[in-house]
């Protein structure tokens, strides 16, 4: 999943080591895994707001859609079509498991090319498909491509990037998911108006980044720290040289060596993760996930478009808002890689609150109050609910979009860190499966009161945040526990177990004594 970096944003040694060509692999690689899956989040609401998608493989939808006295908020209920949206998640969670065990018995690189792989058989599939089974075959095959890719290219970046431009490497992961959103979503826009095939062209484009990804990791190398965890030492050490562009790597290489023998003990980190200590980054990991995609964010990701038009806007016109919020999701991307380590991220995150929670209530009050079940809004009102929207993805952006990645990543101990994180990008998997599935459902149940139901979310994580989150800003990744946990007013009980036990057996050895 997205920014999986295992990033180590505190005290990082300076290892020798230039900025070699293998810095520039490290960013096209990033750049695919992140823009193959922002484009699939992107073109799958594009596509669903063309008349001739929906005509060939949703007719009844296409023919709701036509009745002028149809309901506004139930024109696009359809379990199917949700499907093809959701289908891609649920296969992405699956994968993901699958593709630990790979990553650690094959490597990252053959990881990365069975996603490749599997992504390129989605996008053939989806681009030529003749019936909607074939559709939704294809779009399972694209999640295997993404759950492959979004466990591989995260661990293969941190393993590979020069340790002083992981942490950026881990932000610029989440960007250039939304750089994915945004060109499907400029690319929706342009091929919405060819007809009858141009929702083919949306889907076809996908395989541009496959295709690269495929290419890329063919002139990679495995990294060094997978070579020496299957007892490739030699070689491990010989692609250590060559990455990092200098010979003196023996620092590293003892590093890498020490940290693979450290983890060969913990033979079984999923059994540590459920212990009492191991609560407060697992349930803040887990949790982080729940919220951002509780925000409501998929719902406007995946069905902007629909969304738009379902207040009124035509297809072309509703195709061109989402173009705009694609585009400051990408703006305000940027603005986090900026702040994040000066105003910190509880700041972030209560700022975004409040900003998500006013822009929910407003669209949602708009809605109530104007937009009647059949007709439009008025051009005055649509246009509000679109800069709603806008400054709702930016708050978004800035916040709980990276944040929810970054934050997992560093305040797991070492011992624990991949373990968990894979509960953090499975997490988020399930959520987004969650909302792609229902939302366009709820849109039709719960009419304007869906974005209440985000707002009163937004509440639960703004509380959150404020009593529960510890900020993490500058904190050595391994002092966590020390600097963070151990003197949260909350989480500090979690680890006085042995505190407490010393103590007792004190007082019950102290009267013997006497
Ligand atoms: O930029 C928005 C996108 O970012 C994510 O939250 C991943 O971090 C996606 O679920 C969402 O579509």
């Amino acid at each position: 999943m997205p920014a999986v970096v295992i990033a180590n944003t505190g005290d990082v040694p300076e290892f020798e080591g230039r900025i070699t060509f293998n810095v520039i692999v490290c960013v096209v690689i990033a750049a695919c895994g992140g823009l193959m899956f922002g484009y699939d989040i992107g073109v799958s609401g594009g596509v669903t707001a063309m008349d001739d998608f929906l005509k060939k493989f949703f007719y009844e939808v296409w023919e709701r859609k036509q009745l002028a006295h149809e309901n506004n908020y139930c024109k696009y209920d359809n379990k199917k079509l949700q499907l093809f949206t959701s289908s891609l998640y649920i296969a992405a969670l699956i994968a993901s498991f699958i593709a630990s065990k790979t990553c650690s018995k094959y490597g990252r690189k053959p990881t990365m090319q069975l996603a490749s792989i599997f992504f390129i058989i989605g996008v053939a599939l989806t681009t030529f498909a003749v019936n909607i089974e074939m559709l939704i075959i294809g779009r399972l095959h694209l999640g295997l491509g993404v759950g492959f890719a979004n466990q591989a290219v995260p661990l293969f970046l941190s393993e590979l990037a020069p340790a002083k431009i992981r942490g950026a490497l881990n932000i610029s992961f989440q960007l250039f998911i939304t750089i994915g959103i945004l060109i499907a979503n400029v690319v929706n826009y342009a091929a919405g108006k060819i007809h009858p095939y141009g929702f083919r062209i949306s889907l076809g484009i996908a395989g541009v980044p496959a295709l690269m990804l495929c290419l890329g990791s063919l002139a990679i190398h495995e990294t060094p720290t997978s070579l020496i965890e299957r007892k490739k030492v030699e070689e491990g050490r010989a692609v250590l040289k060559k990455i990092r562009g200098v010979d003196n790597v023996d620092r590293e290489y003892d590093s890498i060596v020490h940290a693979c023998e450290v983890a060969s003990q913990i033979t079984q980190p999923y059994h540590k993760l459920m212990k009492r200590e191991s609560r407060p980054p697992l349930v803040i990991a887990i949790v982080m996930q729940v919220f951002q995609q509780f925000t409501g964010i998929n719902a406007i990701m995946f069905y902007a478009p629909v969304l738009f038009q379902t207040v009124g806007f035509g297809s072309d016109a509703a195709l061109l808002s989402s173009v705009i919020t694609g585009l400051v999701n990408v703006l305000s991307t940027f603005v986090s890689v900026v702040l994040v380590d000066r105003v910190g991220r509880r700041a972030l995150l209560l700022e975004a609150c409040v900003q998500m929670f006013i822009t929910q209530c407003i669209i949602g009050g708009i809605l109530m109050k104007d937009l009647k079940i059949t007709g439009n809004l008025p051009n005055g009102d649509a246009l509000v609910v679109v800069i709603m929207v806008c400054v709702f993805v930016a708050g978004f952006a800035w916040s709980w979009g990276p944040l929810g990645w970054l934050i997992p990543s560093e305040t797991f101990p070492l011992e624990t860190r991949t373990a968990g994180f894979s509960f953090a990008v499975s997490s988020n998997m399930l959520c987004t499966f969650v909302i792609a599935q229902a939302f366009l459902s709820m849109l039709c149940h719960m009419r304007s009161g869906i974005f209440f139901f985000f707002a009163a979310w937004i509440v639960v994580m703004g509380l959150f945040a404020l009593f529960l989150l510890p900020e993490t800003k500058g904190v050595p990744v391994d002092e966590m526990v020390d600097r963070v946990w151990k003197q949260h007013w909350f989480w500090k009980r979690f680890f006085n177990d042995e505190q407490a036990v010393e103590k007792r057996e004190a007082e019950m050895i102290r009267p013997h004594l006497i």
